[in-house]
């Protein structure tokens, strides 16, 4: 689904240039669940950065599923980012002045649902995260772990083939964390392909194979017998 070709990402402030991500190969299958670890500034968010095309390489080639995004213009990414892939963040990226039922909508906004199916799709999503009674609640009347359940909702709306996590039990107390974690398992059991960067040693356990970054660079790759 994801190769990586001498991927490398530099950035530049003032005169100091540093290297987030030098020269990485790396192939992900679809429905593999990998786990991002590594020390503070190897890298990690950086990769999931231009996993996500969010941001772009310095040099070297991303193919997606097959397709050489490299050269994409923004609006071409914008479109493959809205229906293919789907993002958690450490702090919910939640819209407080909405509902979490808009806010779960925002993500198929732009998309070919119209409205009506668009709300069935979000009625459907909430249900299935148990968040059903809390659809015309603002994300600051809920739990932490109830804003990123609506997080991984919004994230799954469109149904992605990817999803991407960048600590998303950062903020969160053990017992909500590990409901995060069970539910992420879940969706890359039903076949969505996962890629979570984790401070945790623990979660990152959960995954199917993990990848060690050092100073930008793959030190670790290993596959977790099932
Ligand atoms: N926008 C930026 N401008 C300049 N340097 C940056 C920028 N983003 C990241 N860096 C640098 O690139 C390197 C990799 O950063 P990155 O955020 O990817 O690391 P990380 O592994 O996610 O760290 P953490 O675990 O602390 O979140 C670091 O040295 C960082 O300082």
């Amino acid at each position: 689904m994801i190769e990586l070709q001498q991927l490398t990402k530099r950035h530049r402030a003032g005169d100091v240039e540093t290297t987030a991500l030098d020269a990485i190969d790396l192939h992900i299958e679809a429905g593999e669940y990998l786990a991002v670890t590594g020390p503070s500034g190897c890298g990690k968010s950086t990769l999931l950065g231009l996993l996500g095309l969010l941001d772009r390489p310095t040099s070297g080639r991303y193919l997606l599923e097959g397709e050489d995004v490299t050269q994409h213009p923004e609006r071409q990414l914008a479109a493959i980012r809205r229906g293919r892939i789907g993002f958690v963040f450490q702090s919910f990226n939640l819209v407080d002045e909405m509902t979490v039922a808009a806010n779960v909508q925002l993500a198929l906004r732009y998309g070919p649902l119209p409205e009506k199916a668009q709300r069935l799709r979000v009625a459907e999503v909430l249900e299935r995260l148990g968040l059903s009674h809390r659809a015309a609640h603002h994300p600051s009347q809920l739990s932490g772990g109830q804003q990123q359940r609506v997080a991984i909702a919004r994230a799954i709306a469109a149904r992605p083939a990817l999803l991407l996590a960048d600590e998303p039990t950062g903020n969160l107390d053990s017992a909500h964390g590990s409901e995060v974690m069970r539910l992420l398992r879940e969706l890359n059991d039903e076949g969505t392909t996962l890629v979570m960067v984790t401070h945790s040693a623990e979660h990152a356990a959960l995954a199917s194979r993990t990848v060690r970054l050092l100073d930008g660079r793959v030190l670790v790759d290993a596959t977790v017998a099932a």
